[in-house]
């Protein structure tokens, strides 16, 4: 936003950390290497954002609806909120974009996602994303606002195709990390993550998500970057379990977002008969129901089908 030219506020739930980023105009633990740019002032009072044109979220996903109903004591109904965290919620099976709604009904809502580590975007190296608002006008005034030299924002209305992106690459990525991990080779990846865009495909279908979208940058776009680098935390975490570690130990104690939303991804697949056996084979390896080599044999000995099915 910044880079775009516009004044912003940066709120941070702890005081402390505001303050030294303000003064140090660095943080070492979250962007090592990167200086905050001069128009970002870091706060620890929602009230400071009760002026803006629009919010932008940014916590973990599972923090989506105290986030949200946090910034509804502060904002005016009117001010747009820009959901940015890729996950479902655990415990409703949600939609990010169906918890804000909720905790704030008829406000004006935005998804933003697509392929883009914030070290990338923070650095001002080229990066390209997809914002989808049901209401087509903001959609192309939030995207025109945040679009710089170095970051484009593409716009849509289909808000659920473009969390579903997010929300899905996230737990086909930490496969892709386990496959890597487990030195099974470049083809096996590449067939995940082709059969695992089928997947997103046909779950999306079932969620009333559009084709096009998730053929886009939050959906391929981010699947592709996810499952490419250990850059990636969900790809490094799968990587981790690939060479043998636990779940716990594979986290690192960072956020990993495929990891929570893994069983609402796969029981939304199961209420609507949509298979998913990537998903799924994460899933039972998280919760310790299979071994890594358990189920890449589940997914090798599956009945051989047509391509489309
Ligand atoms: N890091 C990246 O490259 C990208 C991240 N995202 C998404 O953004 C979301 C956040 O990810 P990151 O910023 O990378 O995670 P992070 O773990 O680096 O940072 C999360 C921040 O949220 C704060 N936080 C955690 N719980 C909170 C709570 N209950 N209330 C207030 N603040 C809280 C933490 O203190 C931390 O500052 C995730 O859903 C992720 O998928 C999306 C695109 C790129
Ligand atoms: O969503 C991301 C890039 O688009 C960040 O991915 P990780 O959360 O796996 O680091």
């Amino acid at each position: 936003a910044a880079l775009a030219g516009n004044a912003v506020a940066l709120w941070m739930r702890d005081p402390e950390q505001a303050a030294l980023l303000a003064g140090t105009r660095t943080n070492p633990r979250f962007l090592p290497g990167v200086r905050l740019h001069e128009a970002i002032r870091p706060t620890a009072n929602l009230a400071d954002l009760a002026e803006t044109e629009a919010v932008l979220l940014v916590t973990p996903a599972q923090t989506t609806r105290e986030m949200t109903a946090a910034l509804s004591a502060v904002l005016p109904a009117a001010t747009p909120l820009v959901l940015c965290a890729k996950g479902i919620e655990r415990e409703t099976r949600a939609f990010l974009s169906d918890v804000a709604e909720a905790v704030r009904p008829g406000s004006p809502l935005a998804v933003l996602s697509g392929p883009s580590f914030a070290d990338d975007v923070a650095r001002g190296l080229p990066t390209a994303v997809t914002l989808a608002c049901r209401d087509a006008a903001l959609a192309r005034r939030i995207a025109a606002a945040l679009s710089g030299p170095t970051l484009r924002i593409y716009h849509r209305t289909d808000v659920r195709g473009v969390e579903i992106g997010g929300a899905a690459k996230n737990v086909l990525a930490i496969a892709c990390g386990a496959v890597a991990g487990r030195g099974l080779g470049e083809s096996a990846k590449a067939a995940l993550v082709a059969r695992g865009f089928a997947e997103l495909l046909r779950f999306a279908r079932a969620y009333g998500g559009e084709a096009e979208t998730l053929m886009g940058l939050a959906g391929l776009g981010d699947l592709v970057l996810t499952c490419s680098t250990a850059q990636s935390r969900n790809f490094a975490f799968g990587l981790r379990l690939g060479q043998g570690l636990s779940p716990e130990a594979a986290a690192e104690g960072r956020l990993v977002e495929g990891a929570s939303t893994a069983r609402a991804l796969v029981a939304l697949a199961r209420a609507r008969e949509v298979d998913m056996p990537i998903s799924e084979a994460v899933e039972k390896i998280l919760n310790g129901a299979w071994t890594l080599d358990q189920a890449v044999d589940a997914l090798m000995n599956r009945p051989i089908k047509s391509e489309l099915e």
